[in-house]
């Protein structure tokens, strides 16, 4: 399974909290960078398509900007440079540059000098900057450049952590052939919806499909075919329900749906969506196959392990012989 970002690129990182990142630990490095360096201001800047948004901005008065802030993504700032080259930046003196006279952080706040360096992503996408900026002219030697980049590891180094840890735990519930929820995924989502349903008043209802003479496709075909089998079976669930409705492979050739249910008649219109959409799936490349489709409706006050063995057992009357 490909490791997907943790967190939306797209989304604040400030407004999506994560329990794994400590903003108290990058406050305490950002602190400590402007506080190295001798400089009245000090950031970390996340970038996404809305822009740069501050995360953290070293805690002096000398400070004009706040964690929070943001900066539309077309302005002329110094962190915009650096997320589109992907590179450092060191400006000792912005006034000698005509480069930065559209620059706001010059023109309009003062600032002269600015050193920031690219933070990634472990998958190489720019999450933004690490920077400090002054109103003095600077002139930074070697070992601060070394400086800078040691402090950005740490940084760099959380967000890999929380890249691993997210994917740890989608793997922990994902099923690696058809990717579904496997047997806890579902569970742990099920007894969610579930608890909703109740708050909502709404029904739901849960459908069980288990392929018929599974191990005959196996032994007939070979177990690549019996692997591509199950995907068609989890491909033809995805399009029989809602995307807000859940599904997931329970073991073997046993799939589950909780879906919503809105009237009496839905049960059977969905059962023979389930019917029509594998017959589809049987004309293609792959052998005809059948699938024994049982459900129930959900009874609220029931455990999610009580309810799909009860669908389990509503299927097996289904079962060809
Ligand atoms: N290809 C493939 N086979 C699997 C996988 N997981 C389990 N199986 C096989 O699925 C078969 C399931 O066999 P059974 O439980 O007897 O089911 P069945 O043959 O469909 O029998 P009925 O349910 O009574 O129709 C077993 O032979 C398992 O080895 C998998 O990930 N890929």
């Amino acid at each position: 399974m490909p490791l997907k970002p943790a967190i939306d690129p797209e989304q604040w990182i400030l407004s999506n909290p994560n329990d794994l990142i400590s903003l108290t630990k990058w406050q305490r490095t950002v602190n400590l960078l402007a506080k190295l360096f001798d400089a009245p201001a000090g950031f970390l800047v996340q970038h996404t398509p809305s822009g740069y948004q501050i995360t953290i901005a070293s805690e002096q008065n000398t400070n004009p900007y706040s964690a929070g802030m943001v900066v539309e993504p077309q302005a002329n700032i110094f962190c915009r440079k650096i997320v589109e080259t992907r590179k450092s930046l060191y400006v000792a003196n912005a006034m000698i540059d005509p480069c930065w006279d559209s620059n706001p952080e010059v023109h309009g706040d003062g600032f002269r000098s600015y050193l920031g360096v690219p933070v990634f992503w472990p998958n190489g996408k720019a999450f933004g900057t690490f920077c400090v900026m002054d109103y003095r002219e600077t002139n930074y030697d070697d070992t601060y450049f070394e400086l800078i980049e040691q402090l950005k590891d740490i940084l760099e180094a959380d967000l890999s952590l929380l890249e691993l840890y997210t994917h740890m735990q989608k793997l922990a519930v994902t099923d690696p052939l058809t990717e579904l929820n496997n047997r806890r995924g579902f569970c742990s989502l099920a007894q969610q919806r579930i608890r909703l349903a109740k708050r909502m008043g709404s029904r739901l209802g849960v459908f069980y499909l288990d392929v018929d003479k599974f191990k005959q496709i196996n032994d007939n075909y070979g177990h690549a075919v019996g692997d591509e089998v199950l995907i068609d079976v989890a491909k033809a669930m995805h399009k029989c329900v809602r995307s807000s409705d859940v599904i997931g492979r329970m073991g073997g050739d046993e799939f589950v749906a909780l879906v919503l249910i809105e009237h009496d008649s839905d049960f059977d219109a969905i059962a023979q969506r389930f019917t029509d959409q594998f017959a589809q799936y049987s004309e293609q490349d792959l052998p005809l196959y059948t699938v024994a489709i049982g459900y129930i409706d959900v009874d609220l006050n029931m455990e999610v392990e009580g309810i799909l063995a009860l669908a389990d057992q509503d299927m097996y009357q289904h079962k060809v012989e």
